[in-house]
């Protein structure tokens, strides 16, 4: 989807994206064990671009996601980091001030509305909450937002409810409803996983649209690369908590530094020939239940070696706005320790760590 060229200073002029998100480490603590469902994951989203979180199942985007909407429930907690929504801290206490800023889209339609209440109720209940609009044009207004959305016939369709919607414009009905709370960033979470092939481009093309003409940002979370080549500006890869390669969609795709990454884009159907693809990444994510004292994916890894399960590795420059969280990249990480060194005369910059959120 379109990016700015330039970020737009927010509306108090500082250069604040207008998400940040900061180390945040989101834990469940059971009786057993304490699980880093997200350990220590940053990144931001500036206005008007599309930023994408990628990872297989359990990877910890859903937590990531419900953890910038204050929607952690017991017995998660956000344990650590920081969240900024145009430069104000959310964590604590501060989510309702920008309840309506922030709007989410989950991937089950069905479960994102309520049976027992007609699509335009329920819309039309989220214009009361947050433009205070009431009546006649809160009526006209929920209309407005299903045609905008694509529904045809929404003069009708407004009075229908829930069960009487197709999956696809289900998940329309639900976006009207995410966009009646009239948000800066819509948070979309595998929005398009349970539809069909043909539908889920459409609800792609629709973001797109609704993206250029609201100057939307969006966080797109999906455990599909190809997904994240239709849609994303910038990518975050997820493994096990943590973010583990960030960089420019075409950067990722032309240039993949994490074995992760290269094995998710592997698995990418179409992009090889079916005969030709390599067997998606052995085994599942591990849950994230220790501080890692090796790299996470090290015993999935066709590439670790003997440090892989000794260290655990930071974020390592691998391009302009391109990370990688592994010890393949070992050679940039002397070279940026050397160049820290005094007296040294590597050239600094060329291989600094970003910190990128990781230990
Ligand atoms: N309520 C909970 N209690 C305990 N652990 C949880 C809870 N919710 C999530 N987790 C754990 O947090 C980790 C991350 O889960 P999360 O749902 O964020 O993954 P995901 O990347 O969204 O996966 P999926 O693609 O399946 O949606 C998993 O190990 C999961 O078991
Ligand atoms: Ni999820």
């Amino acid at each position: 989807m379109g990016t700015r060229e330039t970020p737009q200073a927010n509306a108090a002029g500082s250069d604040d994206p207008l998400l940040a998100v900061e180390n945040l480490t989101t834990v469940f603590n059971t009786d057993k064990e304490t699980i880093h469902a997200v350990d220590g994951v940053s990144f931001d989203v500036r206005e008007g671009e599309t930023v994408g979180v990628v990872g297989e199942s359990g990877s910890g985007k859903s937590v990531t996601a419900r953890s910038i909407l204050g929607l952690v429930e017991r017995p998660g907690v956000i344990e650590s980091g920081s969240i900024r929504f145009r430069g104000d801290e959310l964590t604590g206490d501060n989510w309702d001030r920008y309840r309506g800023d922030i709007s989410i889209v989950f991937q089950d339609p069905i479960n994102s509305m309520n049976p027992v209440y007609t699509v335009g109720n329920q819309i039309r209940e989220a214009l009361r909450i947050h433009q205070g609009l009431r009546g006649q044009d809160a009526r006209e207004e929920a209309i407005r937002l299903l045609e905008e959305v694509g529904i045809p016939d929404a003069r009708r369709r407004v009075g229908e409810y829930p069960h009487q919607f197709s999956g696809g414009m289900r998940q329309r009905a639900v976006i009207a409803m995410a966009l009646a709370c009239d948000p800066d960033l819509l948070v979309c979470d595998e929005p398009t996983t349970a539809l069909d092939v043909t539908i889920q481009a459409q609800i792609l093309e629709l973001l797109d649209e609704l993206q250029r003409e609201e100057d939307l940002a969006i966080l797109f979370i999906t455990h599909d690369m190809g997904v994240i080549e239709d849609t994303a500006d910038r990518v975050n890869v997820m493994y096990a908590g943590e973010v583990v390669e960030r960089a420019p969609v075409d950067q990722l795709f032309d240039s993949p530094a994490h074995p992760y990454t290269r094995g998710l884009l592997a698995s990418i159907p179409g992009q090889t020939a079916e005969s030709d693809r390599l067997p998606t990444i052995g085994g599942e994510v591990p849950t994230p239940t220790a501080e890692p004292t090796d790299c996470r994916f090290a015993d999935r890894c066709p590439e670790a070696f003997d440090a892989c399960e000794q260290v655990h590795p930071d974020h390592v420059r691998i391009g302009s706005d391109h990370t990688a969280a592994c010890l393949l990249h070992e050679d940039r990480y002397d070279r940026q320790l050397s160049a820290s060194g005094a007296g040294d005369d590597t050239p600094a910059g060329d291989a600094a760590v970003d910190g990128g959120g990781q230990r």
